[in-house]
């Protein structure tokens, strides 16, 4: 239709140039066939409005048709008797272990007014004040209630100009590693690591039980709390059923966008949770509580399954919370948990990308050519590997769209975006500004890239990339490991970042992070390096080092290793010619190194050639090398597996230095 709608005849401007006069014409009755002019089927504004939503539905994951649905068989139950079932079992969750049974939960928005149901029964003798109030539980809302939530109640909210929601996680950035606690109990204790290296730290279980309160006690008292039922893990078999509780809408919509999201029929059986995550973010830890160290305090209870946390609202924590739980209950069952990204060729060739934060798993997984199984957290089982999330978590800062042009197109509606900053009325978001924190994230379900494989599963992997980010820039782009190198540097977990961000270069910190993640796992690193040689052997696995920091000097004077030669190498482990490639053996870290890769040039291969100082090379080489033993010293009197042939070879096939050093 015409701007001037002369086409139906109702009306037309009397003059284009002058002042607009608008005539009105009766239509002609036979012309006016238009039945966008059909009458509104509401006799008052609140009827309209009341007409404008449908029957809400639950958002789902999608799932593949031929995939199984987990969950009970369905019972015959009225809806009124499922919905009561679910706020009991939402109320018992949240119920403080030594007042009154369970708040009182009312689902839905508390703005939208609804008397509160009749009938409590009398009060009681032990009840308190927050027996008497009214939570209002906003459960598994849709992206759109989340981010209207958002909007309308939570600073630092915005939309940006791609339709993502810009959020702020406040003090907190990033992960408080040091203020992870672990539950000393019983059931798991002894097959925990604990001491020296190991993420846990100990907590007792009623100091645990102190912070539950203090978490649950806060969540009552607030008006509404955001509850979501999700899944973990696309192996059916194997799911994991997650309820998170928390206070905003931010953290909501971010699991929403990182776990599964169940079907509606799933929500409808979803039960009783297997671990329930109390997000009390906001609100600190008492610090004259036993354990406790700083405001921040993130609790794993195994026994009760259940996490709190206190005094952080980076969203990471949740995920990488759950994570540690997946690496205790996985490997009980014989999958091996995995800090890796995981992808998939056209031929069903899987390969994991391995590496500690910012090394290139959620980068180096999201290929144009290859199917995204998932960029973070994987399980391997008997029946190949499968992803324990349902969204990706990708780092923004610098973030191109010529580089990346899958996250990027990913960062749209639906995606939470933290801690960026964007111009103030288009919101266009400069992804290289680092004024709120250089950790900038957007968090989007895996169906947001367009070559996601769902369900997100695959056969058994036929490669295995080690990723470090050299910042000394001596280790090669890319080295062919032998079973006991494969080992050796998983077990290491090495990578060197950047210490500060201020002015002025700064020497590279080596990070040594067991299982590349030791900050998630929970049982011995040897367990789980012995699990990841057995697989690879039995399954055939190849694995390469893949340096993706620092050529032609340390930071300061080299350059972080293009992305495109990057590309083109792990292209080459793909397609299986580097696997063929004739392959040089470096000094002191004995690395096979190919003497050609299509696409990179020769000199960038061999670390030594692209240093225009080769004395400070020789001399950095040895330094980092040394790094490496004095950190693997701690892992001498282990034994990986029942093969002690494995574990002397693996002593073995670290760098070694000359006696002179
Ligand atoms: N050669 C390279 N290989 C991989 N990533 C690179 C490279 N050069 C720069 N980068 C950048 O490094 C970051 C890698 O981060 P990411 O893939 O999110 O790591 P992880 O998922 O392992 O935490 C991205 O911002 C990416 O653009
Ligand atoms: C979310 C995280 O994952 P990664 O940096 O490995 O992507 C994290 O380590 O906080
Ligand atoms: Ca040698
Ligand atoms: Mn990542």
């Amino acid at each position: 239709m015409g701007s001037n709608g002369t086409e139906n005849g109702e009306f037309e401007f009397a003059s284009p140039n002058g002042l607009a006069k608008i005539s009105t014409k009766a239509a002609p009755r036979e012309v006016c066939k238009d039945d966008t002019t059909a009458p509104v089927k509401a006799q008052n504004v609140e009827e309209l409005h009341a007409l404008q939503k449908k029957k809400a539905s639950a958002p789902s994951t999608p799932q593949n048709p031929s995939t199984p649905r987990s969950g009970t068989p369905r019972t015959y139950m009225s809806e009124e008797d499922r919905q009561k079932q679910q706020l009991q079992s939402i109320s018992a969750s949240l119920a403080s272990l030594t007042r009154e049974s369970g708040p009182q939960v009312i689902k839905g928005d508390p703005s939208r007014k609804r008397s509160p149901p009749k009938s409590v029964g009398p009060p009681r003798l032990d009840m308190s004040d927050s027996a008497l109030k009214f939570t209002h539980v906003l459960y598994n809302l849709s992206p759109a209630e989340l981010y209207e939530q958002a909007i309308k109640f939570e600073k630092g909210s915005y939309i940006t100009s791609t339709g993502a929601l810009a959020t702020l996680s406040g003090a907190k950035t990033g992960r408080s590693p040091k203020d992870k606690r672990v539950v000393k109990e019983e059931t798991s204790k002894d097959d925990l690591w604990w001491g020296k290296g190991s993420p846990n730290i100990e907590m007792d279980e009623e100091t645990f039980l102190v912070n539950r309160e203090r978490a649950v006690d806060y969540l009552n008292s607030l008006e509404k709390v955001f509850v979501n039922d999700q899944f973990l893990n696309w192996d059916v078999e194997n799911r994991i059923k997650v309820r998170i509780i928390s206070a905003r809408a931010y953290h909501s919509l971010f699991m929403h966008n990182m776990c599964i999201r169940p079907t509606p029929e799933e929500l409808e059986d979803f039960g009783t949770p297997d671990f329930t995550i109390y997000n009390a973010g906001q609100f600190p830890c008492n610090r004259y509580t036993h354990y406790m160290t700083s405001s921040t305090s993130i609790d794993v209870n195994l026994k009760r399954k259940e996490m709190v946390i206190l005094g952080t609202q980076y969203a990471g924590e949740m995920k990488k919370g759950l994570f540690s739980v997946m690496h205790y209950l996985m490997p009980k069952r014989g999958i091996l948990s995995l800090h890796s990204g995981c992808n998939m060729g056209k031929e069903g060739d899987v390969a994991l990308f391995f590496g500690l934060s910012g090394t290139g798993k959620t980068t180096l997984s999201t290929d144009e050519n290859r199917y995204l199984i998932g960029d973070d957290e994987h399980g391997w089982s008997e029946n190949g590997v499968s992803n324990i999330e349902g969204g990706c978590y990708a780092k923004c800062i610098d973030l191109s769209k010529e580089k990346e042009p899958e996250i990027w197109n990913a960062i749209k509606f639906g995606t939470v975006l933290e801690n960026v900053v964007f111009e103030e009325h288009y919101r266009d978001v400069d992804y290289m500004d680092k004024s709120v924190t250089e950790n900038t994230r957007a968090a989007y379900p895996i169906e947001f890239i367009p070559n996601a494989k769902i369900p997100c599963v695959g056969p058994h992997p036929k490669n295995v990339i080690l990723l470090a980010c050299d910042a000394f820039g001596v280790l090669p782009p890319v080295s062919k490991l032998t079973m006991a190198q494969t080992m050796y540097h998983f077990i290491s977990g090495y990578t060197a970042l950047i210490a500060g961000t201020v002015d002025g270069i700064k020497e590279p910190t080596a990070t040594f992070s067991a299982c590349f993640g030791a900050a998630f796992i929970m049982l011995h690193p040897t367990k789980y390096a012995a699990m990841l040689a057995d697989k690879m052997k039995r399954h055939g696995a190849t694995a390469w080092l893949v340096n993706t920091g620092w050529s032609g000097g340390s930071y300061g004077v080299g350059k972080r290793m293009k992305l495109e030669y990057t590309r083109k190498i792990i292209n080459a482990i793909h397609d299986g010619s580097l696997l063929n490639a004739q392959f040089e053996e470096t000094p002191i870290f004995n690395l096979a190194v190919p003497t050609q890769v299509k696409g990179v040039p020769t000199e960038v291969l061999h670390p030594e050639n692209s240093w225009s100082d080769k004395k400070l090379y020789n001399e950095t080489l040895k330094k980092l090398a040394g790094l490496f033993q004095k950190n693997f010293e701690v892992y001498a009197d282990y034994k990986v597996g029942n093969d002690s042939k494995l574990t002397r070879e693996i002593l073995a096939a670290g760098p070694q230095l000359p006696n002179t050093f």
